[in-house]
């Protein structure tokens, strides 16, 4: 069969344009993707190494897909293209670079908590006002230096810049800078902007090394290019300097990261660095109905900074964009989850194929909630890493220091964790006593003696012992056998098992769940070096999304728009569509805020296939009180032939066809309305989800064909239950449990995850 098959005509002329500079910069859902992806498996196909192959995608989950399909067609091959996130690729390179320019390859990479952790202890040491020189801000001003790869030295030298902290109130900045910079070096260590930033450090010092991947990488491709900064643009131009076989794709009007320093001038000066280049245009979107893509089209259109695209569909036309009005947040949760219910049984879909999208993280609580009460299964998508977890950072700070002894943040984390008589005014000195005399904090411990006096000088020198032994250990063993070793002697595990509470017994229950995390790594045969150096690289670059054990699970999925890009879910509900939320409140400054805030938008509508949902609700909780809220102007943005309200407008002009706009003055005069649904009473609330229960290790679903009243069972979400009553006929029996934590629940037993404890 032709592989190639699968493509239209302008597709395939990009896929088989496979030398020399190409472009395609098109609608959402026109196949650019799909593009890269065949080509890959084109090239592979043509005879190109897949060593050869450079493919640069923005999520570690795209990635993992892309490889998958490009698998099921050039077969096991596919493993080895160079493919993954900017991140994790040049983390890889770097590994076995880093020497040349000071790093150990052993090298930390500090997380964002590890990053305002060490800027919070400069503060502290230089004496700033932390809410002047507030963490956050601090971060903030140094990754946009270092994205723009302007080092300390420079930062300090650059007259405008230093002016422009000094207009800010905050002349110490490039102090700051300074010093965070040395610290880290001193540490080993590296933080995320470092990966790119050293990166181009390294391709710019060392030609011999440039050579060596421009040599490697005679195909480059980057998938939503729209999103670079310049530290990635500069990395992927000097790459390809040689062999110009670049091709990047992108949509400018889906730029959403320009606050995290991305620049859609890179995509419009392609043409520039590349005067050659081919650009291919790709029109037809082969995701949505036509009903969704005129939607799309009518809101982007309002942006006056984009490139002209004509995008169409010939799918179906499709169902109208069904908006609805809640009266609260929870109201709106409800009427999602009762929508998606409706819908699923009446169009025989399952919960995987739809999502709810939403602006901001904390919107997601009133979802939860909302699902959890009528049994609708769901994932959360970018919540906290697993490896974010208190308990396992604990743990594999021991790991870090194992195999870098000078990373410091790992050890202030652990010197004292779990307790053994280092207090703060030991740690306070080791820190003096290293900065006095311009050593490494490690230098100081194994030197203790020399520093400290007394029974600190002797608990620290143990430390010290303990972190060699474990290094010693992890020479020779396997990286569970290592990792078991160190568990058990830092004394974590004894800590955490003598916590009876709900809490202690499921942070035990995690650190187990990452020991035998790491013994399926030492059993894996698809890898040579299985070393607990190996297993560790990557960690800190981790979101709970790769963390995914069952990709195929059938739930609803939850996330932001932000991390919604590039995915597409047969039905999509848009959620909160209010003013000062969506668009935020801090993009109505200046129009080119507003401008992103309305690409935002036009991602999330574009995520849908079949059917889209808008809501929004009148009153909602922010920051614990109760605000009432407009609808947003995105709503009156889209072409109203495309909507479809599922209320009672509030306002007569709306209901003969007007706008929002409308419908926005009369919620203003509310008192001239009367309103059918009550008015919510404002009390102040803190979270009431009862804790969420982490299931067992290795849980799964027991047959409950054979359940009886009196069993105890363990559900994945309600936690440890005994079954009280069992009434109606199969397949429709019900189960009144009562739970530990919630109470007496009814569950319909052929979708309630039950594992039967005995
Ligand atoms: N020629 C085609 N025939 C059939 N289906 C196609 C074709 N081209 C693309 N598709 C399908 O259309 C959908 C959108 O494609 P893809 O995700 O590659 O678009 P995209 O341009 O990358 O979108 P986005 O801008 O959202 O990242 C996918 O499901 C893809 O498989
Ligand atoms: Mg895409």
């Amino acid at each position: 069969m032709d592989y190639l098959a699968g493509l239209n005509h302008s597709q395939r002329a990009a896929v088989e344009q496979t030398e020399g500079p190409v472009m395609i910069v098109a609608g959402a859902g026109s196949g650019k993707t799909r593009v890269i992806t065949y080509r890959v498996a084109h090239l592979i196909r043509k005879g190109v190494d897949p060593f050869n192959i450079l493919v640069l995608t923005f999520t570690n989950k795209a990635a993992k897909e892309m490889r998958e399909r490009i698998m099921s067609v050039v077969g096991q091959e596919a493993k080895n293209i160079w493919m993954g996130t900017f991140h994790s690729v040049f983390a890889r390179i770097l590994r076995v670079e880093a020497e040349l320019i000071g790093y150990p390859r052993n090298f930390t990479i500090y997380d964002t908590d590890d990053t305002k952790s060490l800027i919070r202890a400069i503060l502290k040491e230089m004496n700033l006002d932390d809410k002047l020189y507030n963490a956050n801000h601090v971060y903030g001003r140094i990754s946009s230096a270092k994205n723009n790869l302007i080092s300390p030295q420079e930062y300090n030298k650059n007259e405008a810049i230093m002016a422009e902290d000094i207009a800010n109130g905050r002349p110490q900045m490039g102090q700051i800078y300074l010093t965070y910079a040395q610290r880290c070096y001193r540490a080993g260590a590296m933080d995320f902007d470092d990966l790119l930033f050293k990166t181009n450090v390294l391709l710019n010092k060392y030609p011999e090394v440039l050579h060596k991947y421009q040599h490697q990488f005679k195909y480059l491709m980057v998938d939503e290019y729209q999103d670079t900064n310049f530290s990635q643009y500069l990395i992927v131009k000097r790459l390809a300097a040689v062999n110009e076989n670049i091709c990047v794709v992108g949509d400018d009007a889906q730029s959403i990261y320009a606050f995290r320093g991305a620049n859609i001038q890179n995509i419009l000066n392609f043409q520039k660095d590349y005067p050659d280049v081919q650009v291919f245009k790709l029109e037809q979107n082969y995701r949505s109905t036509k009903m969704i893509v005129n939607a799309a089209n009518s809101v982007i259109e309002k942006n006056q900074n984009q490139l002209e695209k004509n995008v169409f569909s010939e799918n179906e036309d499709g169902e109208k964009i069904k908006v609805a009005r809640a009266f609260s947040d929870n109201e709106e949760g409800k009427i999602v989850a009762e929508a998606i219910t409706q819908e699923r049984a009446l169009k025989n879909l399952r919960y995987k194929d739809f999502a709810i999208l939403y602006r901001t993280n904390a919107q997601s609580r009133a979802m939860e909630e909302a699902l959890r009460k009528i049994n609708v299964p769901y994932k959360l998508y970018g919540g906290t890493s697993f490896y974010q977890r208190k308990e396992i950072k604990d743990l594999i700070a021991y790991f870090r220091l194992t195999f870098n002894p000078n990373d410091e943040e790992a050890l202030k984390r652990v010197i004292n964790y779990p307790r053994r008589g280092i207090g703060d005014t030991t740690l306070e000195k080791i820190l003096v006593a290293a900065d006095q005399q311009q050593y490494r904090l490690w230098d100081v411990v194994v030197n203790a003696q020399t520093f400290l006096d007394g029974r600190s000088a002797n608990a620290v020198s143990n430390f010290g012992l303990m972190i060699q032994s474990f290094q010693a250990m992890a020479k020779t063993n396997s990286a569970f056998d290592t990792a078991m070793h160190i568990a058990q002697h830092s004394g974590i595990l004894k800590d955490l098992y003598e916590d009876k509470s709900v809490e202690g017994l499921s942070r035990y229950e995690n650190i187990q769940e990452l020991l035998n995390g790491i013994k399926e790594f030492s059993e894996r045969e698809d890898i040579e070096e299985k070393g607990l150096d190996v297993f560790m690289q990557d960690i800190a670059l981790l979101t709970n999304d790769d963390n995914d054990k069952d990709p195929n699970a059938d739930t609803v999925s939850m996330m932001t728009i932000h991390a919604s890009k590039g995915l597409e879910f047969p039905v999509v509900f848009i959620v909160g569509l209010e003013e000062n939320l969506f668009p935020s409140q801090l993009s109505l400054n200046s129009r080119s805020e507003l401008e992103e805030e309305r690409r935002l938008f036009y991602v999330a509508v574009t995520r849908a296939e079949k059917k889209l949902h808008l809501s929004y609700a009148t009153s909602r909780y922010r920051w614990g009180t109760l605000n009432n809220c407009e609808p947003s102007r995105f709503l009156d943005e889209l072409n109203p032939a495309c909507l479809e309200l599922d209320f009672k407008p509030r306002s007569t002009v709306m209901e003969a066809g007007g706008n929002f706009q409308s419908e926005r003055m009369a919620w203003k005069q509310k008192d001239t309305e009367s309103f059918s649904k009550p008015k919510p009473k404002v009390v102040k609330t803190t979270s009431i989800l009862p804790k969420a229960h982490v299931p067992t290790p290795g849980f799964a679903p027991s047959d409950t064909s054979t359940l009886q009243v009196g069993m105890e069972v363990e559900h994945e979400r309600f936690g440890f239950g005994k079954v009280v009553n069992l009434e109606g006929n199969r397949p429709d029996i019900k189960a009144t449990i009562f739970f530990k934590e919630l109470g007496q629940k009814q569950l319909l037993l052929k979708f309630a995850k039950l594992r039967i404890v005995q």
